[in-house]
């Protein structure tokens, strides 16, 4: 038997458990018992194998034993953040219910599911993550996006083709997708939580009815009617949130349409081989890390997110660097940052705070916060710029909200309500009496004993307490005068009597009760201090948001400083024009080694080609224009002496080559896939970085589709940076086009590179130089340059053949080293030359002899 067994086979209490279970079948469900959270039959079986604890049993129901895992409460929030990880979906079944008046089991309730995509717990999120839901809802080849930062309040749309959206969930990968049961997308989803929800509810009624509820008239000033799948989307987000969440989110007060003519796309390919936010090889310095200088948590998130997308010329772009500059203008950038110090993850405290499952420290720091902001708002007023006075205006002030919960709240309370104690004394005068009697009985009773020995003047009446009788009034037998009518005998001793009257009753009951009854009344001021801050959530929140930007447009403004920056010049023309460019990481490692280098492209310029030896410096020239910029774009400045940047609206990048054996892609497929997307997506407006096309195929192959891809991007505009080993590319004629190279000289067998841009092609490889650099045995190196000597002179000798696949019928290849056509080797070419019925024994061993030398 099990749980599936009829329900009225079962305990009561497993019988409650299973109507529990019933409401999310497909969740691990955390059934509360006592100071342990349980889990039973198939869940506590794969809760121990994914958690690694003890698989027991709790009783029999049903005649069967119920096996059983359990996790303290204390430290449920280990195990919660571990499951989520893995991708679990977990029901919390509370006790709501009161046990001193249930009959059976106490009453329980699901109080709330976590899934990856809705958590907005402090405890179970890094403050760095963004964990994001995202809901699709597809019709025909479009597909209409909606994304939920359940945490930080945030719900973004989007409707997209929906050939984009494998690249758009490689750009920002999300925790849980949600689609309507018919859609089929696996082949675009790959590996994420997906769950497959009633048609139903993707309607568009359905959702109308959900946004409805959310913005009512506002919907139509956040300017999405146009996306009627992104509101279908967003709907149906908003209502699988609620359902997870079990509460409404009053935090979301915007709908935020993300319009591709409005972001500069860094593909997923590029912002991945950029090192932007995650640097390959995993622990990696990235562009991220070396800004990351934010104050707060909701800079931080910020931070990324504008890395993540970046913007187009346009109105909110200049806004941003206008604000950096006028922070730099204004050198009074540290004094800002130090008044953002300690300012607390206040978004994500009011979605909790929304969600009424806000904690005691959660208001602690919100008001910790509130009190900062007199100081950040008199800072903002210290900069004469009028956009940073915009700022000012942003943050309120809260003044009420502050003297609330300074009243309301303790110094330093615990994290949780459990044991009570984060009500201040003085804020709620029941629950102080409440504490008075659980904390100060002794005084209690003295103060009751002296008020009755004044009103009875009974001078040796005394007020105890034995674990027996209770409360009790003694007066000794010596004393012979009137009992009080409202005094009613208790027990009789040897030397007293003892009684009972109503004020003592009351104060016995309430001791009794008094920790239990204190408990609950900071329970209740609680949340009805949650429900008092509740309208305010929205003011606070759009506070937060302006802290936010100005943590991370002051960050801009240090980093600008430290590194030495300077502000782009962003310009109507089509060009890009970057003096001393540096790569930032790169430069971060090696300081003031670094060699800044020149970039110029314009109308007429609209492709350099690359040569010049491995480790030269290519990738790093290629890499550091994109990400300045990409810097450019998310309002910093930049580091070069100088820049000029046009209106750009994609950077694309074809970097290195790895497998996707996941994927079931080879590298060279990997490699023409990426290269097939920049051609069908580059446009005149675009940075396309090229690094090394075709080198994963036959040398003629790879130099074909690397000509032809050349020839195409130049033939639509791109700006594009060509790095190549085939110097049978340089020969490639075209008015935008322009050979540069990276240099290096030869001293004392060694390689010095230079890693300076140069006009002309390379006119040396240094290919050996640089394996022998990097290890490769001496004599194997000395064997590669005697056969690299012999390569040469069979290609001065010999025309190649003509390329293995078409190419454009104008493009004649050049002379060029065939590096892998087949040359006799010297043995086969000494023993065509012989006729063996000529030669003598002694010749033939002579021969055989000469043979093995040359070997
Ligand atoms: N401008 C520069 N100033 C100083 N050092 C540089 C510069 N550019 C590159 N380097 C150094 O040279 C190393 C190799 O650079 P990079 O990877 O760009 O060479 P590459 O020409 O692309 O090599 P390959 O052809 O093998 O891919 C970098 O890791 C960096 O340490």
């Amino acid at each position: 038997m099990s749980a599936t067994e009829s329900p009225a086979k079962h305990t009561p209490m497993m019988q409650q458990y299973l109507g529990l279970k019933a409401e999310c079948p497909d969740a691990l469900l955390f059934y509360r018992m006592g100071d342990f959270y349980e889990l039973f039959y198939e869940d506590a079986e794969k809760a121990s194998r994914l958690l690694g604890i003890t698989l027991t049993s709790r009783g029999h129901s049903a005649g069967e034993p119920i096996p059983m895992a359990g996790v303290p409460v204390h430290s449920v929030d280990g195990y919660l953040t571990k499951l989520v990880a893995l991708g679990e979906k977990i029901a919390i079944g509370e006790q709501i219910g009161d046990p001193a008046n249930s009959k059976g089991p106490v009453e329980r309730a699901i109080v709330r599911v976590l899934t990856p995509g809705t958590i907005v717990d402090g405890a179970l999120l890094d403050s760095q993550q963004e964990p994001l839901l995202l809901a699709i809802c597809p019709e025909g080849e479009q597909c209409g996006l909606a994304w939920l930062d359940a945490a930080g309040g945030r719900l973004m749309l989007r409707e997209i083709p929906l050939t984009h959206l494998a690249d758009l969930l490689g750009r920002r990968p999300v925790a849980e997708i949600i689609l309507p049961e018919d859609a089929d997308l696996q082949k675009h989803l790959q590996g994420t939580l997906v769950q497959d929800l009633d048609k139903q509810i993707f309607q568009a009624r359905r959702s109308q009815a959900v946004l409805d509820r959310y913005f009512g008239e506002r919907l139509d000033s956040f300017g999405c009617n146009d996306w009627p799948l992104a509101l279908r989307a967003a709907g149906a987000l908003l209502h699988y949130a609620e359902t997870q969440l079990r509460g409404s989110l009053a935090q979301i007060q915007h709908l935020h349409p993300e319009r591709a003519e409005e972001e500069l796309y860094v593909d997923a390919t590029a912002f991945r081989s950029l090192e932007v936010v995650e640097s390959l090889q995993g622990q990696g310095p990235t562009l991220l890390s070396l800004l990351q200088k934010t104050r707060t948590a909701m800079g931080a998130r910020l931070l990324r997110r504008w890395l993540m997308r970046p913007l187009r010329q346009g109105p909110e772009l200049l806004q941003r660097q206008q604000c950096v500059s006028a922070l730099i203008e204004g050198q009074d950038q540290g004094a800002l940052q130090n008044a953002l110090q300690g300012i607390a993850d206040a978004e994500r405290i009011l979605t909790r705070i929304a969600l009424r499952s806000a904690n005691p420290r959660d208001l602690a720091q919100l008001r910790h916060t509130l009190q900062a902001l007199p100081a950040l708002r008199d800072r903002l007023g210290h900069f004469t710029a009028d956009i940073l006075a915009t700022y000012q205006e942003k943050i309120g002030l809260f003044t009420a909200t502050t003297q609330l919960l300074e009243n309301a709240i303790v110094d330093q309370p615990p994290m949780t309500q459990r044991e009570g104690g984060y009500i201040r004394s003085g804020y709620d005068p029941e629950l102080d009496r409440l504490q008075a009697l659980s904390h100060n009985l002794q005084d209690v009773l003295r103060n009751l004993e002296q008020q009755e020995r004044q009103r009875t003047g009974i001078s040796q009446l005394k007020i105890q307490y034995n674990r027996v009788h209770g409360f009790y009034i003694e007066i000794s037998r010596s004393y012979q005068g009137p009992i009080p009518d409202d005094y009613r005998r208790r027990q009789t001793t040897k030397n007293a009597e003892r009684y009972i009257n109503d004020a003592l009753k009351t104060i016995e009951d309430q001791a009794l009760s008094a920790e239990s009854l204190a408990l609950s009344r900071e329970r209740h001021l609680f949340s009805s201090l949650l429900e008092a801050l509740l309208p305010e959530v929205a003011a606070l929140q759009n506070t937060m948001t302006a802290i936010a930007e100005l943590d991370v447009l002051s960050t801009l403004a240090e980093r600008a400083i430290t590194l030495n920056w300077s502000a782009p010049k962003m310009v109507a023309e089509n060009a890009l024009h970057i003096a001393d460019g540096r790569h930032p990481v790169v430069e971060a490692q090696i300081g003031s080694q670094f060699v800044p280098n020149d970039l110029h492209f314009d109308g007429q310029q609209r492709m350099h080609l690359i040569t010049g030896p491995n480790m030269g410096g290519k990738s790093t020239y290629m890499r550091q224009s994109a990400l300045i910029v990409l810097l450019a774009h998310i309002g910093s400045w930049v580091p070069a002496r100088e820049a000029v940047i046009g209106p750009i609206d994609q950077i694309f990048t074809r970097i290195g080559a790895s497998d996707d054996l996941a994927g079931g892609r080879s590298t060279f497929m990997v490699e023409m896939s990426e290269t097939a997307r920049i051609l069908h997506l580059a446009t005149a407006r675009s940075l396309v970085i090229l690094d090394e096309i075709g080198r994963g195929t036959a040398t003629y192959d790879g130099l074909a589709i690397a000509w032809a891809t050349a020839e195409a991007l130049l033939e639509r505009g791109a700006f594009t940076l060509f790095a190549t080993h085939y110097f049978e590319l340089t020969a490639l004629e075209n008015r935008g086009l322009s050979n540069l190279h990276l240099d290096a000289v030869a001293q004392n067998e060694q390689v010095i590179f230079l890693h300076r841009v140069e006009e002309g092609p390379a006119t040396q490889s240094y290919g050996l130089a640089v394996a022998s650099l990097a290890g490769i045995p001496e004599g194997i190196v000395t064997a590669a340059r005697k056969r690299l000597n012999l390569l040469e002179n069979t290609a001065a000798s010999k025309q190649p053949p003509a390329p293995s696949s078409p190419v454009q019928a104008s493009i004649t290849l050049p002379a060029q080293i065939p590096l892998f056509t087949v040359t006799p080797h010297p043995i086969l070419e000494r023993l065509q030359q012989l006729n063996p019925d000529t030669i003598s024994p002694r010749q033939a061993l002579d021969l055989l002899y000469e043979i093995k030398n040359m070997l």
